[in-house]
């Protein structure tokens, strides 16, 4: 019976090598990467350290997302989860685990070739999101390894450069109170399902009601801290993008009633707009 339904969903993907790239949660390893290497145009770190800094956070975004699904794989299982290709059957786990793996160990050099404090930093959020995937997922802690993990994106780029120096303080805290709210943003959409198997983290402990009521919070704080923390006057456009920040973080749970995803928009679009408020009073670098 399970062994029929395994073949049957394994028929839905079209091959094992598709499986395994689907596994690996393509949208966000593009996403943070995107951001990591744009906070490094920002910077204005050399093409060379930018691309390196690019490969050091696609390795260890991709080394995350395989050790999640390969986790994840035997739970998801039985709860009958569509779109895992590794509980689905459409790739071994053990193949999972191996690319994993070797995306963890090519992550080490390559972290480290951006300069010893940077690599460190990088490895330390590497290390934070593989314990959020093998046990703080399932506890009220789930926000702590987005946290450190965004956090340590600016720091990375900073630090990525000749001088070395720490990124500024806002861009620090803006990027954990984003990971936060990729957190509960993430969550938001499968908070019912992930109960249903069991799973305790932040968001499900909440509910939906209370996670998408939560949500603006870190949101609309990220955004304040970048637009108030830094010295001197806040210009009109700052205002504006806090503005339109708030109204869009506040939407995305209204409307979250009528679309699944709205909350998880909204936070999408604040994030691009804290982006470009990072970049456009470059506040990120020193
Ligand atoms: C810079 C850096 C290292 C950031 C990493 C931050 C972090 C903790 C990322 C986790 C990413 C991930 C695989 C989420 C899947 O979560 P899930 O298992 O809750 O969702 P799912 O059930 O849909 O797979």
């Amino acid at each position: 019976m399970g062994g029929a339904r395994t073949s049957t969903a394994a028929a839905r993907w079209p091959g094992r090598a598709a499986g395994l790239a689907l596994s690996c949660h393509p949208g966000p390893v593009a996403a943070v990467t995107a951001l990591a290497c744009t906070l490094g145009v920002g910077a204005g770190l050399s093409p060379a350290r930018l691309a390196l800094v690019g490969a050091a956070v696609l390795a260890g975004q991709l080394s995350v997302g395989w050790c999640n699904d390969a986790f994840d794989a035997g739970r998801d299982a039985r709860a009958g989860r569509r779109g895992k290709p590794a509980a689905e059957g459409a790739v071994p786990v053990r193949a999972v685990w191996g690319a994993a793996a070797v995306a963890l160990v090519l992550c080490v050099p390559l972290s480290l070739a951006c300069g010893l404090l940077a690599g460190t930093v990088h490895l330390a959020a590497v290390a934070a999101a593989w314990l959020y995937n093998l046990r703080l997922k399932a506890t009220a802690l789930s926000w702590l390894p987005y946290a450190v993990g965004f956090a340590a994106l600016p720091s990375l780029v900073t630090l990525s450069l000749p001088e070395a120096p720490w990124p500024r303080w806002w861009a620090v805290a803006a990027g954990a109170l984003l990971g936060v709210a990729a957190h509960l943003g993430d969550t938001l959409p499968d908070i019912e399902e992930d109960r249903a198997a069991g799973v305790r983290g932040l968001p499900h402990r909440l509910g939906a009601t209370g996670t998408r009521l939560l949500l603006p919070v870190p949101l609309l704080a990220a955004t304040a801290v970048l637009v108030l923390g830094p010295p001197g006057p806040v210009d009109a456009r700052s205002v504006a993008v806090l503005v339109l920040a708030g109204a869009a973080a506040l939407l995305g749970p209204v409307l979250g009633r009528w679309w699944r995803k709205a909350a998880l928009a909204g936070a999408v679009a604040v994030a691009a707009a804290d982006l470009v408020l990072l970049l456009g009073r470059g506040t990120a670098l020193p």
